[in-house]
């Protein structure tokens, strides 16, 4: 574990019943003090991986450690831990003061030490003077405020965040996506915050963790996450990809729509089948004669800002292209882009086949092999 890593699942499994687990062999590090994101469709297992973070419920395998120390059996009052619910759970009978004060209470906190952390959570998210409203006088963002405020009160060393900003129209989500942002920078307390919103994981978060059917398919920053997606379901998950069949001819030779193209990965076998991706931002619309792929344009929509552009290569793959030049249905295109653009993915592998490969492949030079 590293000196930093405040949480470590080590091969946790959680099965309900005779089910498919719904967290199959999850293993992961939490640093201190940054902003992480679990993301990925609904029932692919977010939600339980707060609930065993939180103590509401146990692994049926493997361990989770919080400082250091094994925690499996510790009841979710015993930790360190606060969460914020989707649908905020605020006390509707008490006002904003006491929801905040709750804990505390519950704490057997002195009157007077209450009142100055209550005032000064509810200054942290720019509801000073709001101590005596009724939550159903609160608009959902201030509803929003309230709930973090009740769990930062207590002082916790991790915040999870489960969908907080679902509730919200796009503006008001939006603004608090920033807010948000900005209160863990000062706070400095690691939060976990959970979304099916790619955008949302990748404006908000230091690190992503990509998670689909019960296992983490990719964890890194964002940027690493959009430009190195490791299979078609996070590329196809994180932001518009075309992605299309290919052949691995050799080391930086790639295979795809009736041509070869030069490419920067390696380390496959000689004509191994593989996907790659290339973003729709990283094409160039040029003459037919010019381009790379010839494709013949099939639809094509005006943005805004710029046209999205569809074609078909002679292999039937549809590629999208936004770009500022326009071009009919029926035109003869060519695209251009750079070895950088093409991303090279092995079918179905993960973040951990990924490691072991890349291990097996430092054995081998240490082997002499
Ligand atoms: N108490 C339970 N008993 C049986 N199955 C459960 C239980 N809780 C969750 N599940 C199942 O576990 C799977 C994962 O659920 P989980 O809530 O972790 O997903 P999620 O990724 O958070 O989804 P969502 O985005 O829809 O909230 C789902 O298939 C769900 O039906």
């Amino acid at each position: 574990m590293t000196n930093t890593a405040i949480i470590q699942f080590n091969n946790v499994t959680k099965q309900y019943d005779h089910d498919a687990p719904v967290l199959d062999h999850v293993s992961f590090e939490i640093e201190r003090g940054k902003f992480y994101t679990l993301l990925g469709p609904s029932g692919c297992g977010k939600t339980t991986i707060l609930r065993l973070i939180a103590g509401f419920t146990e692994a049926t395998s493997g361990d989770i450690y919080f400082n250091g120390k094994k925690i499996n059996h510790i009841p979710a009052n015993k930790r360190q831990v606060n969460t914020v619910f989707q649908d905020y759970a605020l006390f509707p009978h008490l006002n904003v003061f006491e929801n905040v004060a709750f804990g505390l209470r519950i704490k057997k906190m002195k009157k007077s030490q209450v009142a100055a952390k209550v005032k000064e959570a509810l200054s942290f998210v720019n509801l000073s003077g709001y101590e005596d409203r009724e939550i159903k006088e609160m608009s959902g963002g201030q509803r929003q405020r309230v709930a973090i405020a009740r769990a930062i009160v207590n002082e916790p060393e991790v915040i999870l965040l489960d969908e907080p900003l679902s509730a919200l129209d796009l503006k008001l989500r939006y603004q608090m996506q920033y807010e948000l942002r900005e209160l863990q920078r000062r706070l400095g307390i690691t939060f976990i915050f959970v979304t099916h919103d790619q955008e949302e994981a990748l404006a908000m978060s230091d690190e992503i963790f990509v998670i689909n059917k019960g296992r983490i398919q990719q964890s890194g920053t964002p940027i690493d996450i959009y430009d190195e997606p490791i299979n078609r379901f996070v590329a196809d998950f994180i932001g518009e990809s075309n992605i299309a069949k290919a052949t691995m001819i050799d080391d930086f030779l790639v295979a795809f729509g009736g041509e070869q193209f030069s490419c920067v990965d390696q380390g496959m076998n000689p004509n191994e089948p593989v996907e790659v991706v290339i973003r729709p931002e990283d094409l160039e619309i040029t003459s037919f004669e010019n381009g790379m792929l010839q494709v013949e344009v099939n639809s094509q929509l005006f943005r805004g800002v710029h046209y999205e552009i569809t074609g078909l290569d002679k292999e039937g793959n549809e590629w999208l292209v936004q770009s500022t030049k326009k071009a009919a249905v029926g035109d003869k295109i060519g695209l251009r882009f750079d070895p950088e653009a093409i991303h090279v993915m092995r079918f179905n592998e993960t973040e951990e086949d990924f490691d072991r490969r890349l291990d097996s492949y430092s054995e081998g030079e240490a082997d002499g092999k």
